[in-house]
């Protein structure tokens, strides 16, 4: 049985569920999002919903911004400053202090930017370690700065870090971890992972792609001395939402960020020969950012202007444990991938199952979207903010449904998609 977690409701029937959204202190925030009401959506791992304010927010920046003000806009609607805004907007949600983060590019392009600037920091050492299990993103990124910086890449999953860094701790120079396993939706303890990479002399970077906006975060106060993550999932910036990096302010001065574009200069406009890094995170910045995609990003944070990411998290793992419980009480032959412990779990819960692509097709024609992902997981994402219980509930009932009917093993079940 799944722990709900300290002051977290358990739901185990349908009335539980109902009687748990009358209590919901966060249930006024699904006003905020457009989901279609036929709709339970529990992809927003993957993509985030749409934020009803996100529509007036685009329109006036093509509109009045673009099609009026022109190219004064940089300065009268405050486009040059949108990045470091958004960026310290993003940085409250995950534990960083104003002038932090800065927001751009995409998750890939940050973790470049991150992995190299942190290697570069400790050139005596020679070997950057992330995780076999990361995001395949993480990995190759990892890959090709190893190899751009002559040093050795090894894999290494969080419980097996320990035993690496007695053994061989004097010549980490990174660590690059996700802070949730994509796939299980494991949270590790990136406190304690962080402190046993500084003890062993080297710097650790997170990637907080699963847990900004879900699981709170406190990256000052846990020390790490990097950080990047995207926007489009449970931040809901919309498609191809610009990412963010996290540099604190103590790594700042001596951080050499390779992607030296014009507009993390010192002096942008002096447009000089020679690249001399700006003060602050401004140095983060790299080229022009996407602002129609950053507007939506910057209006989509509103969401949470009143409301706690505590009151998220409670609410995250209300819902998963209910989902954990739900599969060991109703759904034979079902495995659970995902650690029963909250402390131990991020905002998703993945079930093993045989046929789980054909599953997870039938289900989106019954307008429960989740997502795939291999070899066997149904993987169910679970956006706080939008989601209710009741819905969760009903969801699940109807995940027992396609797979005692049997309807997944149609064969139109079983074509893949090119996006899965
Ligand atoms: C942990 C992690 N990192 C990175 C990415 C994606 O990187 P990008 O935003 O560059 O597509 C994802 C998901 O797509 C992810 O889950
Ligand atoms: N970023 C994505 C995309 O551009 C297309 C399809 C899916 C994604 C995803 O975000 C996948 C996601 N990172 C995952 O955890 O699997």
């Amino acid at each position: 049985m799944a722990e709900p977690g300290r002051g977290v409701p358990r739901v185990d029937s349908r009335d539980a569920a109902l009687a748990a959204d009358e209590a919901d202190p966060i249930a006024f925030v699904r006003a905020r999002f457009a989901v279609p009401e036929d709709i339970t959506y529990l992809d927003g791992n993957s993509l985030g919903a749409l934020p009803v304010g996100v529509r007036d927010a685009v329109a006036d920046t093509v509109e009045r911004q673009w099609g009026r003000d022109l190219v004064r806009s940089w300065n009268a609607n405050g486009w040059w400053t949108l990045p470091a805004r958004v960026g310290d907007r993003i940085g409250a949600l995950v534990g960083a202090a104003p002038g932090q983060v800065m927001c751009g590019d995409s998750t890939s392009v940050q973790l470049f930017q991150a992995i190299t600037a942190l290697a570069r920091l400790v050139p005596h050492r020679r070997t950057i370690v992330t995780d076999g299990g990361n995001f395949p993103t993480d990995q190759y990124v990892a890959e090709s700065v190893a190899r751009l910086l002559g040093v050795r890449l090894l894999r290494v999953a969080p419980p097996d870090l320990d035993a690496v860094l007695a053994r061989e701790g004097g010549d980490v120079a990174v660590v690059a971890l996700s802070a949730v396993d994509y796939r299980t939706g494991e949270l590790w303890d990136a406190a304690g992972i962080t402190r046993a990479v500084h003890a062993a002399g080297g710097l650790v970077l997170w990637d907080l792609a699963h847990a900004a906006g879900a699981v709170p975060f406190d990256l000052d106060g846990i020390g790490a001395d990097a950080a990047v993550g995207c926007s489009y999932k449970y931040l809901n910036g919309g498609p191809g939402a610009p990412a963010w990096i996290y540099l604190p302010a103590r790594h700042q001065a001596a951080a050499e960020l390779p992607l030296t574009g014009w507009q993390g200069h010192a002096a942008p406009f002096a447009l000089e020969r020679a690249y001399a890094p700006a003060a602050g995170i401004e140095r983060a910045r790299i080229g022009t950012p996407a602002v129609l995609a950053m507007r939506s990003l910057d209006a989509a944070l509103d969401v949470f202007d009143d409301v706690t990411i505590d009151d998220v998290r409670a609410k995250s793992l209300a819902l998963t444990g209910l989902v954990i419980d739900y599969a060991d009480a109703f759904l034979p032959g079902v495995g659970v991938a995902t650690p029963r412990d909250p402390a131990r779990r991020g905002s998703q819960v993945a079930l093993a199952l045989p046929d789980a692509y054909a599953v997870t097709q039938a289900l989106i024609e019954r307008g429960v979207i989740g997502d795939f992902r291999e070899p066997d997981l149904l993987r169910l994402g679970f956006a706080a903010p939008y989601l209710s219980y009741a819905q969760v509930w009903d969801a699940l009932d109807t995940l027992r449904a396609v797979l005692a009917g049997g309807e997944y093993r149609d064969p139109r079940f079983a074509t893949r998609a090119q996006v899965t």
